[in-house]
């Protein structure tokens, strides 16, 4: 679905007006209070906007990076629930002005991101493209906007690298990345910091852990060990040095949710125009974790129990790729200032994925394919 193409957004005053004043008064109609973003953190968020009586349009490129018919499933979902989403990627700094030009957005949800630890040394530059350069588009493109909107974007719990003070607060150091993506995001929150600093944007950035949960991504552990142990396939279990088991502070998408509203409201406003800062706005970062880790063998014995299948299990040393050997949030900071307060663990989480799996993919219990 293409709602906005490029040449439906004239800048000449004139052209297409008729088509123009049509699409201003639809989506002005839908947007009592806009959230740009991308669909899962994204599906789940613009929903419960929605719900709440929030306008909703989003953005995202479709990438091939998984499965894009999962990508044009979100969407369908989105577009039933009255959420437009447009074809196009954060780079494309002229469609960004024209739909800041038609919509005046209260916030910016931006979730758009190469995201992944590993794929990053397969393709490094697709992290640069989105992550670096497509962030510094759209921030331009707020910067100018009027009103500028207040933006919550999402940075990630990799940030804090090689640090092992458990458990991660936000002021620990976050100088030593362990991944190309992780480096991405640290250089995100100085980017975003600058905008603050020079325009007045007012800035929430949300270090994620480990999300998981129904409609999210297929190249994620939870989500590939289910689709192997369903398939009969093995799967690669990584430990640390001596076999020490790895660890995550798996969060559950419902409780990343809560956090990015509760960022969305209580993120107060930019306070520039005409690109130039009139006061100073808020900056902020938060931890939206869940405060409790798991080893990944518990991840795969919840899985099996939940899917009523024995995993075929190969345990390999991590291997020099990225990847950490656990993560801890300390969320104390959002509880207060965000009222946030993760309430699902990894048992009722992984149920509910499961539950969503079978039924996407169709799977039947009892029949032949289950
Ligand atoms: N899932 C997690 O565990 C996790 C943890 C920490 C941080 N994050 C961050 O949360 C956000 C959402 O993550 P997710 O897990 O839903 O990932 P995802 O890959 O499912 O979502 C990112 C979306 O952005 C789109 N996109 C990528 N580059 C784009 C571009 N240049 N222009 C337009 N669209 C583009 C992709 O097509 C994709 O649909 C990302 O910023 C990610 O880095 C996720
Ligand atoms: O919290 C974050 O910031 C990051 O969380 C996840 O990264 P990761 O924790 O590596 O998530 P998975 O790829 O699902 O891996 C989870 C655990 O399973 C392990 N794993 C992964 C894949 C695999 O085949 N085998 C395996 O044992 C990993 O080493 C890791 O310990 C997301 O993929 C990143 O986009 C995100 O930024």
């Amino acid at each position: 679905m293409r709602v906005l193409e490029d040449d439906m957004f004239p800048s000449t005053p004139g052209k297409l007006p008729v088509l123009r004043r049509h699409l201003v008064q639809v989506l002005r109609r839908l947007l009592g209070r806009a959230a740009l973003g991308a669909p899962d953190p994204r599906v789940r968020c613009s929903l419960a906007l929605r719900k709440r009586g929030d306008g909703v349009v989003g953005i995202d490129n479709f990438n091939s990076y998984y499965d894009p018919s999962l990508k044009k499933a979100r969407r369908s979902l989105l577009a039933s629930h009255g959420v437009f989403v447009i074809e196009g990627d954060i780079n494309d700094g002229r469609l960004l002005a024209k739909l800041f030009d038609v919509v005046p957005f209260t916030h910016v949800l931006h979730l758009a991101a190469q995201a992944g630890v590993r794929y990053a040394m397969e393709n490094p530059a697709s992290y640069v493209h989105s992550n670096i350069a497509g962030l510094v588009t759209l921030l331009e493109a707020c910067k100018d906007a009027d009103p500028q909107p207040a933006i919550v974007w999402a940075s990630s719990s990799s940030v804090y690298g090689l640090n092992d003070k458990v458990p991660f607060t936000e002021s620990d150091r976050t100088d030593q990345p362990a991944s190309l993506y992780a480096a991405t995001k640290k250089a995100g929150e100085e980017i975003t910091h600058t905008y603050n600093h020079i325009y007045g944007l007012s800035i929430t950035g949300l270090r994620f852990f480990t999300v998981y949960g129904p409609w999210g991504r297929p190249d994620m552990a939870y989500f590939s060990f289910t689709r192997n142990i369903l398939q009969g396939k093995p799967i690669t279990v990584y430990s640390g040095k001596n076999r020490v088991d790895l660890a995550r502070d798996f969060t559950y998408i419902d409780d990343i949710v809560k956090g990015c509203l509760g960022s969305l409201d209580t993120a107060g406003k930019s306070t520039g125009t005409g690109g130039k800062k009139r006061g100073p706005a808020p900056y902020r970062i938060f931890n939206l974790g869940n405060t409790s880790p798991v080893t990944v063998p518990n991840l795969v014995s919840i899985l099996e129990k939940h899917l009523r299948v024995k995993a075929k299990k190969n345990v390999v040393e991590m291997p020099g790729n990225g990847d950490v050997p656990f993560t801890h949030a300390n969320i104390s900071l959002a509880r207060q200032q965000l009222g946030y307060k993760p309430t699902t663990n990894l048992d009722v989480g992984l149920k509910k994925f499961v539950k969503w799996y079978l039924s996407y993919y169709g799977y039947t219990r009892g029949s032949k394919n289950l």
